[in-house]
């Protein structure tokens, strides 16, 4: 059976999609290509209106779906020719798809995770088997249904017993705890960059502060990042995962309409601030014994943040996950492309300690090629 795998994840930052082209014949995986597209302005906006009640959503979904499809074909297409892969070489696509909804909370058979993903379309555009669907089994068994990536960063990064976090900062951060003595652990912090990303886009007219610039510019303000500091989805134990639904523009202006005026680029700073001061409490509450904390994640590429994370965290080597071998663009679609092999090859996840569900389970529909 073939060890080569696609990986394809749109992520709640909206930015765009990024694929993998994995081999898994070996030790660790190897990715042998990456390709990505930035997504379509008017599909962001779409997306992005679909994260909300709106007029004739269902149609609308599923337009944004099927052309999400073509999206995540092309960046295939892109992968196979580059790397000069025949399609059949590959044993199958792992397909995030979009989250649009992710409401877990409700234990009492209300909540759910919604996904907008066309798995038999992407199959026929392709000619590849694809898995799908990665989440509602987990929310079926009573877990979160987020976040997935630690098991793979288990796999990747759990074997040489060295106490580890792995942190994703996305639009959404998370948090994977490596421990020699007992499970890992793994969670959703808080936000990563989509406020940051919002903020950018409403005063300055970009899609992302780069290297945090705008940020560093900024002073941070004590008593503004307090209140944000406040929301009590931080105070929650783990498991526990959260989305857009909770963290999106309204949420940010809701309590910058308690602070009264401030200069925009200390809002940005304070926004910076709240991601790395929400990340580094959680290294510190929930993995006091780290060593090193490896970042992934758009939010790697922000020198400011990263040197905030450093700064509130003295004691841990805070290091980009290129210094263990992968790309911080490429981890999460890496992750997705593992996913799909342990679907394929029928293997149950340990899901219990960190998504909460009751028990191990396969993750994952199929679609045959
Ligand atoms: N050079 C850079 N400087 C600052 N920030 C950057 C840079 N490059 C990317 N980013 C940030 O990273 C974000 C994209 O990160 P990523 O692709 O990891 O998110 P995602 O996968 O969509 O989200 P999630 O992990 O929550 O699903 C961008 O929206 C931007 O905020
Ligand atoms: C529901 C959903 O899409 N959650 C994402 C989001 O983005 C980051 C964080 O929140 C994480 O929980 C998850 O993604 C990664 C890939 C995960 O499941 O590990």
């Amino acid at each position: 059976m073939s060890s080569l795998y696609i990986g394809l994840m749109s992520g709640t930052s909206l930015d765009g999609v990024d694929g993998v082209l994995v081999d898994f014949s070996g030790q660790a995986p190897s990715v042998l290509g990456h390709a990505g597209r930035d997504m379509p302005p008017a599909l962001r906006a779409e997306l992005l209106a679909l994260n909300t009640s709106g007029p004739d959503e269902l149609h609308r979904a599923a337009l944004a779906g099927n052309a999400l499809m073509r999206l995540y074909a092309d960046v295939v297409g892109e992968l196979l020719d580059r790397s000069a892969t025949p399609a059949a070489a590959v044993r199958a696509l792992g397909a995030h798809g979009q989250t649009v909804r992710h409401r877990p909370q409700a234990f009492d058979g209300t909540g759910y995770t919604l996904q907008l993903c066309q798995p038999a379309l992407l199959a026929e555009l392709t000619g590849i088997a694809v898995v799908a669907d990665f989440r509602s089994r987990d929310l079926a068994a009573g877990g979160q249904g987020a976040p997935l990536a630690p098991f793979f960063h288990r796999a990747w990064l759990g074997q040489d017993g060295v106490p580890r976090g792995i942190l994703n900062i996305g639009g959404i951060s998370n948090l994977t705890v490596l421990r020699p003595d007992a499970p890992p652990l793994g969670f959703d912090c808080g936000p990563g960059n989509a406020l940051m990303d919002a903020w950018c886009q409403q005063h300055r007219g970009q899609p992302f502060d780069d290297q945090g610039r705008w940020a560093a510019s900024g002073q941070v303000r004590p008593e503004l990042l307090a209140r944000w500091l406040a929301e009590p989805y931080f105070a929650l134990p783990p498991p526990k995962s959260t989305g857009r639904d909770l963290f999106h523009a309204g949420w940010l202006q809701a309590h910058l309409d308690a602070s009264g005026p401030l200069p925009a680029a200390d809002v940005q700073a304070t926004l910076a601030e709240l991601t790395a001061s929400a990340c580094a409490r959680d290294v510190q509450a929930h993995a006091p014994k780290l060593r090193e904390l490896v970042v992934c994640g758009g939010g790697a590429l922000n020198r400011h943040l990263m040197a905030r994370l450093a700064a509130l965290l003295p004691r841990v080597a805070v290091v980009s996950s290129d210094a263990r071998g992968l790309p911080p663009l490429q981890v999460e679609a890496t992750a997705f492309a593992w996913l799909a092999r342990q679907a394929i090859q029928g293997e149950k996840l340990p899901l219990e300690s960190i998504t909460g569900a009751r028990g191990a389970r396969v993750l994952g529909a199929i679609y045959p090629a």
